[in-house]
Formats: C-alpha cells, sequence, structure tokens
C-alpha cells in the first residue's frame, strides 16, 4: 500500500492544477487517469470543437466571400486535414498538461481507480496488474460521459456521439442530430459548415431549454439561415436502419415524421462517471441522477473526500471546474471559507455567432420578483457589425429598476463571449447601466454599443 498525503481521481480540468499546486506545496500527490492527461476538455472537449469550428467558420465564409466583394473561384473542404490540425492542437495542450505534471512531481498512474475502503484504493493499471494506494485527501475529477436514452432501436444503430463524430475523415452527407443544446448546436452547425445537411430533433418545445425564448428563437433562425432543419418538440419512438442508412421516428407538433439520413449524432446531455469507483466502499452519497452530492465546500458526505467538476452537480463547463480547484485550494491552503454559492456563472455556446451569457435570465429574473427593466439592442444596429456585415443577433441585458445594477446579460452576436466579459466585470464591479451607457469605449469596438445598449433604457 502506497501512501498519498492527497490522490487525485481523473485528470479533468481542476484536478491538473490541484495535484500541481499540492507537489508545489510539498504534499505527496498522486494523480490517477484511465485514459489521457487533459480529460474531457483537452481531448473531446472544447479544444477540438472549437479547433475544428475555426476551420468551419473559414469554410462558411468562403462560401458568402461575394458579400464583402471578394468571390473566389470554389474552395474544398480537406476534413483529413482539419482532424489533423485539431490532433496537433490536441496534443500540444495535452503534452503540456504532462509537463507542468511531472514538474511539479505528482506521480501520474494511468489506470481505473476504485474503492476499496473509506480512504483506500486499487488502481486497476492500463498496463497490467494493480496498485493499492491510501491518502487523507482524496478529490474525485472524473467527469461525465455522454447520455444515450432509451430510445427503440438505438442502440442498434451505429451511432455517433461528440468524441466519436470528431474523428471522422469523412464529411456525413446526411447528419441526423438528437438534442438541441450546446454539442447539438455547435457541431450541427459545424458539419453543416463543412458540407453535411444537418437535422436537429429536440424533445423540448425550444432550443436551449433554460434561456430566454427570445434568445433560443434568433439561435433557430440563424441556424435555419444555414440551411439546418431544426425540430423542437420532437419525440423520438423509434430509431432503425445500418452503416450510412437512419430512418429516426418521430412525433412533432401531433404528426409523425421519418426523418433519414447517413448518420446520427446522439447529443442528449451527459451523465457523471461514478460507476468504476465503488463508492459504496466509502460514506459519498450521489443524488438522484448520479451526480456526488457535496456541500458548498465541495466537500462530500464523506470529510477529506472532495469533488471537482462535471462529477458533481451544477453546470458543466472547464471553467467552473478550474475554479473549484482554485476554491480547495484556497480553502485548504490559505484558510480562506470560500463557498461555490456566491460565485459568478458565465458561459459561451460556440455557435457563429456565440451566445455569451452572464447571471439572470430575463425569465429567472421575473420569476425570482426582481423589479427589472431590459436594455435590448439588435446587432444590425451595431456600428462595428455594421461595418463587418455581421448582424445578426442582439445584446440583451436585465437590470435592476431601482439600483440599476446588472442582473444578467445575454449576449448574440459576433465575439458574443468577450462582450459578455465586459458586462461580467461590470457585474462584479458594481458598475450601473448608467456608468455604461456613458462610459468611453474605442470606436468602432462591439463593446461600443455596449453605450447603445444601456440608451434603449430610455426609450
Ligand atoms: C464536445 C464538448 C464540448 C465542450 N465544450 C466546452 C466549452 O467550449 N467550454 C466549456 O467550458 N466546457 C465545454 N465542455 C464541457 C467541459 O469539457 C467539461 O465541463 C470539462 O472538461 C470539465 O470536466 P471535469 O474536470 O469534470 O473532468 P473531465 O475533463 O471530464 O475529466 C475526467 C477524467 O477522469 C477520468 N476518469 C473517470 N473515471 C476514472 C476512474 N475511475 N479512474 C481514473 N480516471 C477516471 C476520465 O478518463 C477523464 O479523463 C464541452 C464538453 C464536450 C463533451
Ligand atoms: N460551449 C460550451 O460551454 C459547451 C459546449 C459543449 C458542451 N458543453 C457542456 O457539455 C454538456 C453536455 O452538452 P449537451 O448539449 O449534450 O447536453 P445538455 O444537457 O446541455 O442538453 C441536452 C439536450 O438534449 C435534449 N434531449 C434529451 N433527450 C432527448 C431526446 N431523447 N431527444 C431529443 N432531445 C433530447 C435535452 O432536452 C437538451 O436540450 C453541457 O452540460 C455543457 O455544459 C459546453
Amino acid at each position: 500500500m502506497q501512501k498519498f498525503d492527497a490522490i487525485v481521481i481523473g485528470s479533468g480540468q481542476g484536478g491538473n492544477p490541484l495535484a500541481k499546486k499540492m507537489a508545489e506545496k510539498g504534499w505527496k500527490t498522486a494523480l490517477i487517469e484511465q485514459r489521457q492527461l487533459g480529460g474531457t476538455c483537452i481531448n473531446d472537449g472544447c479544444t477540438p470543437t472549437k479547433t475544428m469550428i475555426a476551420s468551419a467558420r473559414i469554410a462558411h465564409l468562403l462560401s458568402r466571400s461575394e458579400t464583402w466583394g471578394v468571390p473566389n473561384q470554389g474552395y474544398t473542404v480537406d476534413l483529413p486535414a482539419i482532424v489533423a490540425r485539431k490532433n496537433n492542437v490536441v496534443e500540444q495542450f495535452r503534452n503540456s498538461t504532462a509537463k507542468s505534471l511531472e514538474k511539479a512531481g505528482v506521480t501520474i498512474l494511468y489506470g481505473t481507480a476504485s474503492f476499496t475502503g473509506v480512504k483506500t484504493l486499487s488502481v486497476a493499471l492500463n498496463d497490467g496488474g494493480t496498485q493499492e494506494l491510501a491518502a487523507e485527501h482524496i478529490f474525485l475529477n472524473t467527469g461525465a460521459a455522454p447520455y444515450i436514452p432509451e430510445i427503440p432501436g438505438l442502440r442498434d444503430v451505429p451511432y455517433l456521439t461528440s468524441t466519436t463524430l470528431q474523428d471522422e475523415v469523412v464529411v456525413p452527407p446526411e447528419l441526423i442530430i438528437l438534442g438541441g443544446s450546446y454539442i447539438a448546436l455547435e457541431m450541427g452547425q459545424l458539419y453543416r459548415r463543412l458540407g453535411s445537411t444537418v437535422t436537429i430533433l429536440e424533445k423540448s418545445p425550444q432550443l436551449m431549454s433554460k434561456e430566454d425564448p427570445d434568445v433560443a428563437a434568433v439561435i433557430k433562425k440563424i441556424l435555419e439561415a444555414e440551411d439546418i432543419q431544426v425540430l423542437t418538440s420532437a419525440t423520438t419512438e423509434k430509431i432503425t436502419g445500418g452503416k450510412d442508412n437512419i430512418q429516426v421516428q418521430i412525433q412533432t407538433g401531433g404528426k409523425s415524421a421519418a426523418i433519414t439520413g447517413t448518420h446520427l449524432l446522439v447529443a442528449t446531455g451527459r451523465l457523471p462517471q461514478t460507476a468504476a469507483l465503488r463508492l459504496g466502499k466509502t460514506n459519498v452519497t450521489l443524488d438522484e441522477k448520479g451526480y456526488v452530492q457535496v456541500n458548498e465546500q465541495l466537500e462530500t458526505s464523506c470529510p477529506g473526500i472532495y469533488a471537482i467538476g462535471d462529477v458533481k452537480p451544477g453546470p458543466a463547463f472547464t471553467h467552473i471546474s478550474y475554479n473549484d480547484h482554485l476554491l480547495l485550494y484556497k480553502n485548504l491552503f490559505e484558510e480562506a471559507a470560500l463557498s461555490i454559492n456566491t460565485r459568478q456563472l458565465p458561459y459561451c455556446m460556440f455557435t457563429d455567432p456565440q451566445l455569451g451569457r452572464i447571471g439572470l435570465s430575463e425569465t429567472r429574473a421575473r420569476q425570482e420578483g426582481y423589479p427589472v427593466k431590459v436594455a435590448h439592442l439588435s446587432m444590425d444596429k451595431a456600428a462595428r457589425a455594421i461595418e463587418t456585415g455581421e448582424t445578426a443577433g442582439f445584446m440583451k441585458a436585465i437590470v435592476h429598476e431601482h439600483t440599476g445594477q446588472l442582473l444578467g446579460a445575454a449576449i448574440i452576436g459576433t465575439e458574443g463571449g468577450e462582450i459578455m466579459t465586459v458586462l461580467q466585470m461590470a457585474m462584479l464591479g458594481g458598475i450601473t447601466a448608467t456608468q455604461l451607457r456613458d462610459m468611453i469605449f474605442a470606436h468602432p469596438l462591439y463593446a461600443e454599443s455596449i453605450n447603445n445598449l444601456f440608451m434603449t433604457l430610455e426609450k
């Protein structure tokens, strides 16, 4: 039995920097990873998808280049080259993770960890054999994996997930996507731009069901303008077919329809990876969906065992997992008492244009009884958007009627995530709508339109 001060299970976006910092503080630290260093974000999540989305944007601009007075003689999409570029970026990020962990002196074990007791673990090593470990501090950073719903026939057809689709080197001619949220919309637009016909089937009445209806409606319009077929309130009853020939039987708007395609992407959410951990050997409790329950300082029901990132309930983003590690580090090593309940929650969906979001939606703010006024500016009124010819979307900010403080914002537009971040900082600093209306921004930035956004409150 090898004893450590700390063991991190899973090389996720919080576990890696935490392991590094603990080792640098002199704690004997082990990190166990069953697949590859860098976890989902680097290997099959943010990094690869955003790298490929950049290629797809070039294809999109080429397809419309005449709009800017630059007609081209035609272009081709070289998917093997796009996938190779993606693999290079992933490898670069993965190698830099490995280097920083090794430099800090973290013991890295490649294998699958499972508990044998409350603070003891057995690792089934990928190279064969097992290793027994123990530590007083154990951090669960095992992430999530695609959720495959129980739909008759689904498991019998060759379906793709976000992980397997991104390694295809032939553009799927006809891609059907189950789901209508981040993965479905980002990857749907990506493959449409590379040449697939795309049909999105979302079971809820709107795409991105947590967003305001006007936000979801504009995103739908943007996708439809690229000839992506979007069907909401679509209940999938049965899936049949085989390689390059898939039929999806749906009910939508009280009618039956058969959707056919060559490929099927399942993007219906993700579920926490806890089965292999054998948490039954500990006192760690799970919620009804299988997420590890934590208190506001990320400690599980078993003292000394913590959970970071997607394995616990709540928003599943890289920056949340990263912030989890900061909170734990400061609480453990700097006597802070930080809580996950008071942090900001920004996010960005990397469709083109992006959806940048911070704070409360208009719907949530009204449900929570805030007295609100809403600032709204269509992107075709933003000087920079008109100049660049990218006028789809809008800016919207939810403002407290009496204090002028920002409660939330949604920005759909080119670099919408960056514009949202300006408003996120305003919220953190308590800068009011009136100050933002009158603040000086460099001309003609997208951010300059924040002036005009808050001017709309006067109308
Ligand atoms: C296609 C896609 C695109 C995304 N894009 C974005 C984006 O643009 N922005 C964003 O913020 N988020 C994005 N996300 C979400 C983001 O990837 C995750 O929220 C983020 O990676 C946090 O993961 P984590 O730290 O919880 O763990 P993960 O990164 O999931 O890592 C968990 C690791 O644990 C390992 N593991 C699991 N069980 C065991 C075990 N028993 N023993 C040993 N190892 C184990 C796994 O192999 C894995 O490597 C995306 C996700 C997907 C799927
Ligand atoms: N840009 C980003 O930050 C980004 C990008 C990609 C993924 N992610 C993260 O990855 C996670 C997973 O993304 P996701 O899009 O798979 O999941 P999600 O949980 O965000 O959305 C799943 C969608 O599938 C729908 N759905 C469920 N069952 C269905 C069915 N049988 N038929 C049709 N639709 C069905 C749901 O109603 C929902 O709209 C998200 O939680 C997100 O945080 C983030």
